[in-house]
C-alpha cells in the first residue's frame, strides 16, 4: 500500500456500554504509513474505539478494514500479526521482567505446535532498544516507574512487528524529553510504512506531530482529515471550550498550535 493511501477504515461503527451509546455511527479513515492522533475531550469515547478497531471490543454495527481486509472478521492470531494497541495503564502487577513482557509480543508470530525461533530474541532485543526500554529489560514491571513501564508496553507492541499500531495515550506518565522521544519513534515507524493511530490529549504536541487528526466529540466524528486543515481554533473552541490559534514555532520553524 502506497504511504498517504486510506490504510484504516472505519465505516458506520456503533456501540453501547450499558444502554449508553458511546460510539454513534463513526465514519472516518486514516492513512497508511503516517501518525494519526486520536483526539478529544475525557469520555469522548477514544479509548473505546481503539479497543473495537484492535479486536477486543465488538461493537453493535460497522465495519473496520486495515489494508483493504476486514479486521473485526479476522481470526485472532492473525489480526494480532498485523494490529498491536498499547492501552493506556494497562495491568502492571506482573512479575515479569521487562524483556519477558516484550517477548509477548512475538506469541502470534511463533509456529502454533512450539518451536524455538531464533530470529524472536533479536527482534524482542530490537523492540525494547526502539522503545528505550533495554535498560529496564531485566527488571521486574511491578518495580517501574509509571513511565519505565509505558516504555516496556510499548516494546511489547513494537515486538508484534504490526502494521498498524494503536496506542492509548502512549505519552501519559513521560516526561517531556521522553514524550519528544516517543513522538519521533513513531514518525520513523510511519516512514518505515507502519500506520500509527494514537489517542493524545497534548493538543500541541498532536498538532505538531501528527499528519492527520480524527476529532471525537461525545461519541461522535466532528473533524478528520490534514492535521493543520482539520484542526481549526473553532473546532477547538467548539470541543474543548478553550481558545486557540496556529501560529510559528521558533524553534522549528514549523506550524505551532498556541491554546490559550
Ligand atoms: N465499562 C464501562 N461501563 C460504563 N461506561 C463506560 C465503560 N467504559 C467506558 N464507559 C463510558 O464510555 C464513554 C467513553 O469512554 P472512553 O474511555 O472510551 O473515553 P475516552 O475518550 O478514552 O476518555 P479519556 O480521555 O477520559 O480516557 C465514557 O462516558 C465512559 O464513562
Amino acid at each position: 500500500m502506497t504511504p498517504g493511501e486510506v490504510g484504516l477504515s472505519v465505516t458506520n461503527v456503533t456501540d453501547d456500554i450499558d444502554g449508553t451509546r458511546i460510539l454513534d455511527g463513526l465514519v472516518f479513515g486514516a492513512p497508511a504509513g503516517r501518525v494519526t492522533a486520536l483526539l478529544g475531550p475525557n469520555g469522548a469515547g477514544k479509548s473505546s474505539l481503539l479497543r473495537v478497531v484492535a479486536g477486543i471490543q465488538r461493537p453493535l454495527s460497522g465495519t473496520v478494514h486495515f489494508e483493504g481486509d476486514d479486521l473485526l472478521a479476522m481470526r485472532r492470531r492473525e489480526r494480532a500479526r498485523r494490529v498491536a494497541l498499547v492501552e493506556q495503564d494497562a495491568t502492571t502487577e506482573l512479575p515479569l521482567t521487562g524483556r519477558a513482557v516484550a517477548a509477548l509480543g512475538r506469541t502470534p508470530h511463533e509456529a502454533l505446535l512450539g518451536g524455538h525461533d531464533p530470529s524472536s530474541e533479536r527482534h524482542v532485543t530490537q523492540a525494547l532498544t526502539d522503545a528505550g526500554a533495554l535498560p529496564f529489560a531485566e527488571r521486574e514491571l511491578p518495580t517501574l516507574s509509571g513511565g519505565e513501564r509505558q516504555r516496556v508496553l510499548l516494546a511489547r507492541a513494537l515486538a508484534q512487528q504490526p502494521r498498524l499500531l494503536l496506542l492509548d495515550e502512549p505519552m501519559n506518565h513521560l516526561d517531556i524529553a521522553a514524550q519528544l522521544d516517543v513522538l519521533g519513534l513513531l514518525a520513523r515507524l510511519a516512514a518505515d510504512g507502519v500506520t500509527v493511530f494514537a489517542a493524545m490529549h497534548d493538543l500541541a504536541l498532536a498538532a505538531s506531530h501528527a499528519d492527520h487528526v480524527v476529532v471525537l466529540s461525545h461519541g461522535r466524528v466532528v473533524a478528520s482529515g490534514p492535521t493543520a486543515e482539520a484542526l481549526t481554533p473553532d473546532l477547538i473552541h467548539e470541543v474543548y471550550g478553550v481558545r486557540a490559534a496556529w501560529t510559528v514555532n521558533p524553534l522549528t520553524g514549523k506550524p505551532l498550535l498556541a491554546i490559550g
